[in-house]
């Protein structure tokens, strides 16, 4: 039952009318893949990690066109030449968006589908699924709409979905990228115990220090090939130089420790009003998601918030930047001035979680511009320069590989003239060399007075980032004033950290 790639070319076809070859892919990729074994893809942003599991899971030829050679194997199956239901019952797969890949209207329909797609019978299917829901920890999901999961939970729904059904391969494309460290800490138990189960592991990730111990194989790609195979323990061993000039992410577990906190302290511009909010309070129906007594975004400074799963980031997020609205009774001021929901929009920028919902315009160079009036050239050109898009101004963003994505909304930001700017999780599909250019870009922001908040999970991030680290807990647990300050957290005395 072979997993492999032999010899494999794919090139995308352009999007313009003249068909030709486009010079974006992958090129002679030879990758093997063994049962009970782990595969860490991983690489620059853009550097193919996504084509490789779309070769494997067949969407690539059957939904991408393009010119493709050598040969792809999926659980012996040729996946080139076998139709795509078939190849969905042989490998579980995960999407880089966990939202694109839902068939139905909720949890449980949707943990059920494949398996009942495939024809188990229904007692094999609801033994499957309660496999799932245990596994992953998901109950409380069970009889939720899809619609209304946080980016976290769409990913653990994802998750428990695709182990659903008789298959042992797995396709992971960044399934760490909305996941808390609590919710990290599950997925590596798990998926430690599905390759001790004889599963074969296929992941491409940025965010690689959660697979350290369970990595048998490590692929580095650059520019659609193969620069290094490396064992798991050899590829966890490369130096700090060595890593950081392969463009690799943290191969260990970031510690806090933030690099700016000390500004906190001298800025005199943190101490000005920016965004402040009392007695904010919103409801999903019935049900109370938010409830904090105060909060301030001062101007000049970037706030960090973090908080497990569900905790409600993302509706804070809506709330402050006037897309939902809270209770009766909650104030928001920007600058002294009490805002409504239509005067804060004005006055925000947003990048979502997922940023798909956010791209608009038919080429990268139009999407930098939209909504920010008349942008002189030179500074679109100094944009995609600095966020690494250069040479893809006449592409669609479609067809952008997912951190492409991410920086060419994060460009469209910060091009805007907001007083506050939200960026909800702007690190998924972003490479260590784009981490940093995102940092400084943001930095800047607050130099220039301006208010930023960035909800993310990713540490490493937060430590290049933020002046300040709050936490949300969720509203369920804690009740009223959800929000701690775990600033202190990143200094202790003697100058050592503390594990949050
Ligand atoms: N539909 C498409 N049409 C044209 N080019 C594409 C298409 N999809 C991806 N590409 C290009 O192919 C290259 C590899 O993309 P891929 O999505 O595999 O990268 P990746 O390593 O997964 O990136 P990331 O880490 O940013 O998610 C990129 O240059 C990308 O722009
Ligand atoms: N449209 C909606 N309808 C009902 N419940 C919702 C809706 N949107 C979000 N929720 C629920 O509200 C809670 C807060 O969601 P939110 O997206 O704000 O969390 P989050 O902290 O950003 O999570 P994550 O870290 O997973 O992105 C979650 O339990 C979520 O399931």
């Amino acid at each position: 039952m072979t997993t492999s790639l032999r010899d494999v070319s794919f090139k995308y076809l352009r999007e313009t009318d003249d068909n030709i070859p486009a010079d974006t892919g992958v090129s002679n990729l030879t990758i093997d893949f063994s049962p009970g074994s782990c595969t860490l893809i991983t690489g620059s942003s853009g550097s193919g990690k996504s084509t490789v599991l779309k070769l494997l899971n067949g969407l690539i030829p059957e939904l991408y066109e393009g010119d493709l050679s050598g040969r792809t194997l999926l659980g012996g199956l040729d996946t080139a030449s076998t139709d795509i239901q078939r190849l969905g019952q042989t490998a579980g797969m995960v999407f880089q968006n966990p939202r694109s890949q839902f068939f139905t209207a909720n949890v449980l329909e949707e943990l059920a589908f494949a398996s009942e797609n495939a024809g188990e019978a229904p007692e094999t299917t609801a033994q499957y699924v309660a496999a799932a829901i245990n596994t992953w920890g998901i109950r409380p999901l069970m009889n939720r709409s899809l619609q209304g999961l946080s980016g976290g939970e769409s990913q653990l729904v994802a998750c428990a979905a695709a182990m659903v059904g008789p298959q042992k391969i797995l396709l992971l494309d960044e399934p760490t990228s909305n996941l808390s460290p609590a919710a990290i800490d599950l997925f590596t138990a798990v998926l430690q115990r599905l390759k001790t189960a004889g599963w074969t592991l296929i992941v491409a990730e940025h965010r690689v220090y959660p697979l350290n111990k369970i990595t048998d194989w490590t692929v580095i790609m650059r520019e659609g090939r193969i620069t290094y195979q490396l064992r798991g323990d050899e590829f966890f061993a490369i130096p700090e130089m060595k890593r950081r000039e392969l463009g690799l992410r943290t191969l260990t577990k970031p510690q806090p420790q933030l690099r700016h906190a000390a500004s906190e302290m001298v800025a005199p511009a943190v101490t000005a009003p920016g965004v402040e909010v009392r007695n904010l309070r919103f409801s999903y129906g019935k049900r109370q998601v938010l409830g904090i007594e105060e909060l301030c975004l001062a101007a000049g400074s970037v706030v960090a918030l973090t908080g497990p799963n569900g905790a409600g980031k993302t509706t804070l997020a809506r709330t402050l930047v006037g897309l939902a609205k809270p209770q009766k009774n909650t104030e928001i001021k920007f600058q002294g001035k009490v805002c409504d929901c239509a005067e804060r929009q004005k006055r925000s920028a947003l990048v979502m979680q997922d940023v798909n919902r956010q791209l608009f315009a038919e080429t990268v160079a139009q999407e930098v511009s939209l909504g920010n009036g008349e942008m002189p050239r030179e500074q679109i050109e100094a944009l995609l320069e600095e966020l690494g898009l250069k040479g893809l101004e006449q592409r669609h963003p479609m067809t952008l590989s997912g951190g492409q994505k991410q920086r060419l909304v994060i460009a469209n930001a910060v091009a805007s003239d907001a007083q506050l700017y939200v960026f909800d999780e702007p690190t998924s599909g972003v490479d260590y060399g784009h981490l940093m250019s995102i940092s400084s870009l943001i930095r800047r922001l607050a130099g220039r007075g301006k208010s930023v908040l960035v909800i993310s999970h990713d540490l490493e991030f937060i430590n290049e980032v933020a002046d300040r680290h709050l936490q949300l807990e969720p509203f369920d647990k804690v009740g009223y004033d959800q929000i701690q300050d775990l600033s202190v957290n990143h200094r202790t005395p003697g100058g050592k950290t503390r594990d949050i």
